[in-house]
C-alpha cells in the first residue's frame, strides 16, 4: 500500500489528500502537523504525528501551507532531511506532455497546463486554474481557483494569484508581488507589489 505524507493538516491538504487518492497512485494519507498531538485528525484523515517526526518517516511527502514562503522552506528542510517530495496531480487535471512540473506542485481538479510551461518548486495550481503555453512559474508560487495566465508569462518566487484574476499574455510577475481576487492584469507587476481591480492597480506593498 502506497502511503502519502501530507504536512499541514489543513483544508487545502484535504484537498490534495483527495486528488491523491482519486489519482490511484497512493492509496493511504497521512497528516503530519505541528499541532499534533492536540490536533489528531484533519477531516477523515488521521493527524499521526509533527514534522520532526515525518523527517523520520523517509515517507513521500508534500507540504500543504498555503502560505508561499513557508511552504517553500518547509519543503526544503525536508528534502535536506532526505525525504522524496511528492507531485499530486488530480486526474481530471489537463497537463501537456511536455510540462516541466517541480518537485512538491500540486495541480488541482479541472487545472490546465499548456504546452511548453515551466513550473518551479511546491507551486500550487489550484482548482480550475489555468497556465497557458510557454509560462515560466519560478518556486513557491500559488495560482488560486480560476485564476489565468496567458501564454508567455514569467512569475518569480512566491507569486501569488488571487481567485478568478486574469494575466494577459506576456506579463511578467516579479517575486513576492500578489494579484488580488478578480483582478485583470495587463502590465507588469514589480516585486513585493499588491495589485488588483479592472485594470489591477498598485494597492500597497507586501511586506
Ligand atoms: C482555495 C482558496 O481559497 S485559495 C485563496 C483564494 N483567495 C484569494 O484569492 C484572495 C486574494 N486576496 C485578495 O484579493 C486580497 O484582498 C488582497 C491580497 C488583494 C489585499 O488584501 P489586504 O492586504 O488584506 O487588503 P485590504 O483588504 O486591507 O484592502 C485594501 C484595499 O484594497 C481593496 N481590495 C482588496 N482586495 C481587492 C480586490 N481583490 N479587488 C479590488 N479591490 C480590492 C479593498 O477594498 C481596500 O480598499 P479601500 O482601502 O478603499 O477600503
Amino acid at each position: 500500500m502506497k502511503i502519502l505524507a501530507i504536512l499541514g493538516a489543513s483544508g487545502h491538504g484535504r484537498v490534495i489528500a483527495d486528488a491523491a487518492l482519486s489519482s490511484g497512485l497512493w492509496q493511504l494519507i497521512q497528516f503530519y502537523d505541528d499541532a499534533y498531538p492536540t490536533l489528531q485528525c484533519n477531516g477523515r484523515f488521521p493527524v499521526v504525528g509533527d514534522s520532526a517526526a515525518l523527517a523520520a518517516s523517509g515517507l513521500p511527502t508534500v507540504v500543504a501551507i498555503g502560505d508561499n514562503v513557508r511552504r517553500l522552506e518547509k519543503q526544503q528542510w525536508l528534502q535536506q532531511a532526505g525525504l522524496p517530495i511528492a507531485t499530486v496531480c488530480h486526474p481530471s487535471a489537463v497537463i501537456a506532455c511536455d510540462v516541466v512540473l517541480g518537485d512538491g506542485c500540486v495541480v488541482l481538479a479541472g487545472a490546465v497546463i499548456n504546452s511548453g510551461a515551466q513550473l518551479g518548486k511546491a507551486c500550487i495550481i489550484n482548482s480550475r486554474a489555468v497556465v497557458e503555453h510557454d509560462c515560466e512559474l519560478a518556486d513557491a508560487v500559488h495560482l488560486s481557483p480560476a485564476a489565468s495566465l496567458g501564454g508567455g508569462c514569467r512569475l518569480g518566487t512566491a507569486v501569488w494569484v488571487g481567485i478568478g484574476a486574469a494575466v494577459r499574455h506576456l506579463i511578467t510577475l516579479e517575486e513576492f508581488s500578489i494579484v488580488g481576487a478578480g483582478a485583470a492584469v495587463v502590465k507588469p507587476v514589480l516585486t513585493r507589489q499588491i495589485v488588483a481591480g479592472v485594470p489591477a492597480q498598485l494597492i500597497k506593498m507586501n511586506k
